[in-house]
């Protein structure tokens, strides 16, 4: 069983982020998913199918790492194992998010198949924890889209496993994962993510 107390800060972290996601136009209408850690076999969730920008307690809901709901008769997200296998490669991860900006979806659909985007040269790489110099590059590998969600689960665990310093990865066509030790790290990362996506996009606006 879980603790109520650590699912309620949990859930709170989930709601929080979804406002502040769904105003930076980030988390459109229903896309979108979010968890936060309880302990070390649970995590909250949200909802499959709710709006991220009016989430409330009953959005959220808790699953084991195997993607199990735990006391609870609500369908978790259809991504859901696209996070807990997240859990289960990086035990420090606090919180993970998913989000569906048009800079995610359009950078990530500019990019060649089977070629990762690199982010190198820009200082604000340094807001990623345990990045200190613009000269780390930044390896965000492009996964293409797929309903198969429990392929996809895997080849992005194996692929963390194998590069476990990258913080986050693109979906053709489809958004962007990210994580952090806590849900504040997670929300920078985010944050900084999308400045560097729009770098990039403007990057190849003046410089086709
Ligand atoms: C509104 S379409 C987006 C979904 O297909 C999915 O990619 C998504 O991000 C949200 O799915 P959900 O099951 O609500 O977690
Ligand atoms: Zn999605």
């Amino acid at each position: 069983m879980f603790d109520v107390i650590r699912y309620a800060g949990a859930a709170r972290s989930i709601i929080e982020a979804g406002q502040f996601l769904y105003e930076r136009g980030w988390s459109p209408a229903t896309s979108s998913n979010y968890s936060a850690r309880i302990d070390d076999d649970h995590i909250a969730i949200t909802v499959s199918g709710r709006h991220k920008g009016q989430l409330a307690a009953g959005d959220v809901m808790v699953v084991d790492l195997q993607g199990r709901p735990v006391q609870s008769r609500a369908r978790s997200s259809a991504e859901t194992r696209l996070h807990t296998v997240l859990y289960q490669v990086f035990p420090d991860v606090g919180a993970v998010l998913h989000t569906h900006s048009v800079k995610a979806t359009v950078l990530s659909r500019l990019c060649a198949a089977d070629q990762p985007l690199v982010l190198e040269g820009y200082e604000l790489q340094k807001a990623f924890t345990g990045i200190d110099s613009h000269e780390t590059a930044l390896t965000v590998p492009v996964f293409d889209n797929t309903q198969n969600i429990d392929s996809l689960a895997q080849r992005t665990a194996a692929w963390f496993r194998d590069n476990p310093d990258q913080p986050g990865y693109l979906i053709r066509g489809h958004g962007l994962y990210t994580w952090g030790r806590t849900m504040e790290d997670c929300l920078r990362h985010v944050e900084a993510f999308e400045f560097l996506f729009e770098c990039e996009l403007e990057t190849m606006r003046v410089r086709p």
